[in-house]
């Protein structure tokens, strides 16, 4: 089983990931991207906002998907392997070129390996200013809240069209009734 948590920063990834944890002790947990040694240091370039070509970052994420499907997923994947993210935020926050084209990359970075449970939370726009306002923000996260509307419009189109199973949660639900769904749809 290979279960992904997906969504726009702040939709409450970590928080759920936190009673997974407690939930489902004898999965291995694991993120993208830094989800290994190589990655660590991928992370760190991408997300400094050193990189000026938009086209170098989406690379350094693939490589860091790469890396992290063929040391992590590949190995784990007949358990329970969770992962914050994955090739859904690869496809959707490299919104500068045609989701068709990214795609095909991040077919090649998986082996063709997809998750085989997705759930994703979903932000409405007043929910994501307000939790945005509460934290220090990245590189990505300073492109604003229009920005970050488009990439979760991109990343509910590239589940569809990956044809993946899934489940939409409204983000703002309480953070028990959330686990609450997460659990249920692990479970069948
Ligand atoms: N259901 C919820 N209701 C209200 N606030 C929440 C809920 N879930 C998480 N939060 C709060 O929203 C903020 C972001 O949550 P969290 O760090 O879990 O998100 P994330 O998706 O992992 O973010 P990022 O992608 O930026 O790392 C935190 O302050 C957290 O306490
Ligand atoms: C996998 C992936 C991620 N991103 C962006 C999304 C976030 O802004 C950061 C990761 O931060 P987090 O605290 O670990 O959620 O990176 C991206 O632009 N492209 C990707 O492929």
């Amino acid at each position: 089983m290979y279960i992904v948590i997906e969504g726009i920063d702040t939709a409450g990834k970590s928080t759920q990931l936190d009673i997974l944890k407690q939930k489902f002790p004898q999965a291995v947990f694991t993120k993208e991207p830094g989800g290994t040694e190589i990655g660590l240091k991928l992370r760190a370039m991408a997300l400094n906002g050193e990189a000026k070509s938009k086209v170098a970052e989406m690379f350094l994420f693939l490589a860091d998907r790469a890396e992290h499907i063929e040391e992590i997923i590949k190995p784990n994947k007949e358990g329970i392997v969770v992962s914050d993210r994955s090739v859904i935020s690869g496809i959707s926050y490299a919104s500068n070129l045609p989701l068709e084209v990214v795609t095909s990359l991040n077919l090649i970075a998986t082996s063709n390996i997809l998750p085989s449970h997705v759930i994703l939370l979903e932000l409405s726009k007043d929910e994501l200013t307000k939790r945005l306002s509460g934290k220090t923000n990245d590189s990505i996260e300073s492109r604003g809240i229009d920005y970050l509307i488009d990439i979760q419009n991109r990343m509910k189109k590239t589940v569809e069209i990956l044809n993946l199973n899934h489940i939409f949660i409204d983000a703002s639900l309480s953070i028990e009734e959330i686990s609450k769904k997460i659990e249920d749809f692990i479970n069948g």
